[in-house]
């Protein structure tokens, strides 16, 4: 699996002042645009981009880290969902795997092809089985 980031484009940003970025001038009131899906699948930063290795985040502070992962942008105009969005997507998926066995619809791997977009979209949208858990049933029927 490569690394997707679920905004592959930051928002546009504007230099405040001269800087230089990689051997590059940027002059004052340049407008600049942050391609985030290349930095997160550039192999010179992260060992083997395509592969699914979720520990690989263990421990890296977002943002503060050389600014290799900034799924929500960074500094004053960075995503202000930030908080909310963290906890909603690990309650999330946190939820649905404690209420649910999940399953491929076949043998085939999940197809994780990336469609394009200004967020990122799978170009083939997920098809999975999902069973209630017996544990989540008894507890759901005492209710
Ligand atoms: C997983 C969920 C989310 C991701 C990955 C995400 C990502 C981003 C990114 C990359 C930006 C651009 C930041 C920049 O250009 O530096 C942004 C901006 C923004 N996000 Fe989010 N976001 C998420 C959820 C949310 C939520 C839940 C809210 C509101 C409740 C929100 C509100 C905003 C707003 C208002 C901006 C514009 C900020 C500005 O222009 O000053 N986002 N987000």
């Amino acid at each position: 699996m490569r690394m997707y980031p679920a905004g592959p484009l930051l928002l546009p940003h504007e230099s405040s002042q001269e800087c230089f970025v990689g051997g590059y001038r940027i002059p004052r009131g340049t407008m600049l645009l942050v391609n985030l899906w290349a930095i997160q699948n550039d192999p010179k930063i992260w060992g083997e981009p395509e592969k699914f290795r979720p520990e690989r985040f263990q421990g890296l502070e977002v943002n503060r880290d050389g600014f290799k992962l900034m799924p929500f942008g960074s500094g004053r105009r960075g995503c202000p969902g930030e908080g909310l969005a963290t906890r909603v997507v690990g309650l999330t998926l946190a939820s649905v795997i404690q209420a649910f066995e999940w399953e491929r619809i076949g043998e085939a791997m999940v197809d994780m092809t990336e469609g394009t977009g200004l967020t990122m979209p799978k170009a083939k949208a997920l098809q999975a089985r999902c069973l209630p858990r017996q544990a989540m049933v008894d507890l759901l029927s005492k209710i």
